[in-house]
């Protein structure tokens, strides 16, 4: 596929600084991921997400009640080498339509449990102002109407009022400008599946002391 399969797509970015798109990702990677995600949870491997500035995070479960596991080059799953070429078309790709110099990508997977959301926040605040560009993909399987879980974003302007509410459908993906979009995790009332991540303009992660 050419880099057209992106221009709908960017120009909803270019317009809104956000796009939300359904059925990009083919049924059977969104599937393949979802079930890694399943099994490592299973396994044990997913940890508790946390607030906070990068140095010193912590477990706020009333703030930010997901769980994560973030993907690892290294483990090299099939369904992960191809989500992670997909990423890297769209990342260039981005870097040819915005300039932005995104020179790396980093991606989890998460679950939230029924009850659990996480508050309004904006994702370049977590002492993270590399992060230029967003992507939530959604993976739960059979979900209903009534499962929860939105996500609810407003507009950099007008940060108080809700401005989109999106029903986080397997396969919908959305992408929006890290530093720009306010947005919130609505309670799910039964698990919520998804993987997230963020194209950033900086190189090897420096670790902080
Ligand atoms: O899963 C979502 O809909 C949003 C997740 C989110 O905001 C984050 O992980 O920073
Ligand atoms: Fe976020």
């Amino acid at each position: 596929m050419t880099e057209r399969e992106f221009d709908a797509l960017f120009r909803d970015i270019a317009e809104q600084g956000l796009s939300i798109t359904d059925g990009l990702l083919p049924a059977d990677l969104i599937d393949g991921l979802y079930r890694e995600a399943l099994h490592a949870w299973q396994a044990g491997r997913f940890s508790p997400a946390r607030v906070g500035h990068s140095r010193q995070p912590q477990r706020i479960s009333a703030i930010r009640g997901d769980t994560i596991m973030w993907l690892d080059s290294a483990s090299g799953s099939p369904a992960q080498e191809r989500f992670i070429d997909w990423s890297e078309r769209l990342r260039n790709a981005l870097n040819q339509n915005f300039y932005l110099g995104l020179q790396r990508t980093e991606f989890h997977y998460a679950r939230y449990d029924a009850g659990r959301g996480y508050a309004r926040h904006i994702d370049q605040h977590r002492g993270q102002p590399h992060r230029r560009i967003t992507l939530i993909l959604y993976l739960t399987p059979d979900r209903r109407p009534d499962d929860g879980g939105e996500l609810c974003l407003y507009r950099p302007e007008e940060p108080e009022r809700e401005w989109l509410r999106v029903a986080p459908e397997r396969g919908r993906l959305v992408l929006f400008r890290s530093e720009l979009i306010p947005h919130a995790v609505l309670p799910a009332r039964r698990p919520r599946w998804s993987m997230t991540g963020w194209f950033r303009n900086d190189g090897i992660l420096l670790q902080a002391a």
